[in-house]
């Protein structure tokens, strides 16, 4: 996508280095930055340098890669796998892309890992773009069916959660690849954007939007349900973490609530996923998918630009307040009216998976 002129991934190698949209600082300043080692790779993972699933696991394949180059016996293979595995235990794209590489290059010998690794690295990111850009065009055909019953003129409402854009793919995004590939058809949409406390990656998707030239309004996480009531809301696109072979969805914490609103209101909900998010060996999200716990001081302080413009952060809780900060929750099956996929779009259901990925289903 375009930054200031110039086409970005989120994601690259240039001269030897691996480079990385550094989304720390977004959506205040536009940094990247390379990374290197091993344990930069990890940080960069754990800290949300980079983030989205799909992302994560596009970069722990590049850090294999990285660390083939210096080592590439089957020690410092392994070693990287764990290392990069226990940086995120819930979206399933990096357990993914570590087994893919390790598959691959195992049986390699070791002086043929470091550049086998790097053509992995290339391939899954060109992948991901791909299967982001055909979620999009799938998408894109529910919000022409929508467009199509409005009277002239008017917007396709749509809400998304979190950032599932393609700050957090390698390009297009999952959740809002339909949204710019309805922008780029000429159909008018307004998107909803939930800031998504506590980090707030609702400022990424509000970034990426504006860029694109997307109209949108920045809400409050509890302001969705309302706005479905009052039916202002067509449609509820978001993206995933792990999607369960029956179709439970887990994604980040607060989408469960607006399942249940979209539910109550007779709002479609869709979650869009590459099938690298799929989870063919979890049935049941609620009781199989492991939920990350991350630091509570992301709850009780918050980033921004601070008046002086720089960039800063506050306490929001009186001092010595713990903070509680599950990431993720899961969406049962029976809540979510589809799955949109680079097949196409299915049920969120095992008849609904196993109809677009045969092979993978049995
Ligand atoms: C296409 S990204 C899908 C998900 O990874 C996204 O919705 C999400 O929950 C990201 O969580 P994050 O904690 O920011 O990595």
């Amino acid at each position: 996508m375009r930054v200031n002129g110039t086409d970005y991934r989120s994601i690259w190698d240039q001269d030897g280095q691996v480079k990385i949209i550094d989304q720390r600082w977004l959506p205040h300043e536009f940094r990247t930055v390379g990374i290197d080692s091993r344990d930069e790779f990890a940080t960069a993972i754990r800290d949300m340098w980079v983030r989205g699933a799909p992302l994560i696991g596009v970069t722990a394949a590049y850090g294999i890669a990285r660390e083939m180059g210096r080592d590439s016996s089957d020690a410092a293979l392994q070693a990287a796998y764990e290392t990069f595995d226990a940086t995120r235990p819930t979206a399933i794209n990096l357990r993914w892309a570590l087994d893919r590489a390790r598959a691959e290059l195992m049986p390699l010998a070791p002086v043929d890992r470091a550049e086998a690794a790097l053509a992995l690295a290339r391939r899954m990111a060109d992948e991901d773009v791909e299967c982001n850009r055909m979620i999009g065009v799938h998408g894109l055909e529910l919000i022409r069916e929508i467009a199509a019953k409005k009277p002239e003129g008017e917007p396709v409402r749509l809400l998304t959660h979190c950032n599932a854009g393609w700050l957090a793919t390698v390009d297009w995004g999952t959740a809002t690849s339909p949204m710019f590939h309805a922008k780029n058809a000429g159909i008018a949409v307004h998107v909803w954007v939930d800031e998504t406390r506590p980090r707030n990656q609702g400022g990424l998707t509000a970034w990426e939007l504006g860029a694109h030239g997307v109209p949108h309004t920045y809400i409050t996480d509890n302001a969705g349900g309302h706005l479905m009531q009052e039916g202002m809301v067509d449609l509820v696109i978001t993206g995933t973490d792990r999607t369960t072979a029956q179709g439970d969805v887990c994604n980040k914490i607060g989408t469960y609530l607006k399942a249940l609103a979209a539910k109550d209101n007779g709002v479609p909900f869709y979650v869009g996923l590459p099938s690298s998010t799929i989870d063919w060996t979890v049935r049941d999200g609620l009781k199989e998918i492991p939920i990350e716990d991350r630091s509570g001081r992301e709850v009780t302080h918050i980033q921004g630009t601070l008046e002086d413009g720089s960039i800063g952060c506050v306490r929001v809780t009186p001092e010595g307040t713990e903070g509680g900060n599950p990431a993720f929750d899961v969406t049962p099956a029976r809540l979510i009216t589809g799955l949109i996929t680079e097949h196409g779009v299915c049920d969120a259901s095992t008849e609904g998976l196993a109809s677009l990925f045969p092979e993978r289903s049995a």
